[in-house]
């Protein structure tokens, strides 16, 4: 599993304003829409592409266009949903499928209530989209189904990410066949003993739509 940290000053300065208790739904919502934005210029880094021939005003050029089978972007609903529009503005032809996974608070175990996926993922480059990898219980599942279905290239965008839920996510596909690369924003310090990320941003969710 690769992990990329984007370090760049835009991405901290945008993640601390998302982290800030005082930023209300409006704001953060634009927020996460912009931080994805950033995130995706990582994460598409090996979007396949196929080269294709233009005419410029002056001459022939060879460019390139994103390649077929089109890439599927899977947002993990509730929070992921914040994060879709960023993303397919980025990658127009995008295919866009559903997950939908909660976890229960007090056990913190993941139960998914809403599947929208082709069944044949082969050939297919997937970029999932969850803003909290806490303790990797939503991500490590989401990822095993599309493997399971076939994909053969995932890379999982979120905007921040626990030490635990990445040691979850190493040891679940240590052996996976499939290349899987994490892109994150940052990865704090730990989880507390209700499974939230230390400092973290609180309820991705909630946050961004306001009901519990
Ligand atoms: O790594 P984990 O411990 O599994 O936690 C991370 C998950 O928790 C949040 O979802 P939540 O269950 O709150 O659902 P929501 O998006 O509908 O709010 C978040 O959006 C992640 O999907
Ligand atoms: O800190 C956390 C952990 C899981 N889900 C969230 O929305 N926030
Ligand atoms: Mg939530």
């Amino acid at each position: 599993m690769r992990i990329h940290i984007a370090d760049h000053p835009l991405v901290a300065h945008k993640l601390t304003a998302l982290r800030d208790e005082r930023t209300d739904s409006p704001t953060f919502r634009r927020l996460v829409d912009e931080l994805v934005t950033l995130l995706a210029y990582e994460a598409t880094r090996d979007v396949r592409t196929e080269p294709i021939t233009i005419k410029t005003p002056v001459a022939p050029a060879v460019g390139v266009k994103l390649a077929s089978p089109k890439p599927l972007v899977v947002p993990i609903l509730r929070a992921g949903l914040g994060m879709l529009e960023g993303m397919v503005r980025l990658l127009p032809t995008a295919e866009v499928g559903f997950l939908g996974m909660i976890r229960d608070e007090g056990t913190l175990t993941v139960s998914m209530y809403a599947t929208r996926l082709p069944e044949d993922l082969s050939g297919r480059q997937c970029y999932v989209l969850d803003p909290m990898l806490a303790t990797g219980g939503t991500l490590s599942a989401a990822v095993e189904l599309l493997i399971d279905r076939g994909a053969d290239h995932i890379t999982c965008v979120c905007l921040l990410a626990a030490p635990e839920g990445m040691a979850v996510m190493e040891e679940a596909f240590r052996d996976a066949h499939v290349p899987l690369t994490i892109v994150t924003a940052a990865v704090d310090e730990r989880l507390n003993d209700k499974g939230y990320i230390v400092p973290g941003l609180g309820d991705a969710g909630d946050r961004l739509y306001g009901i519990a």
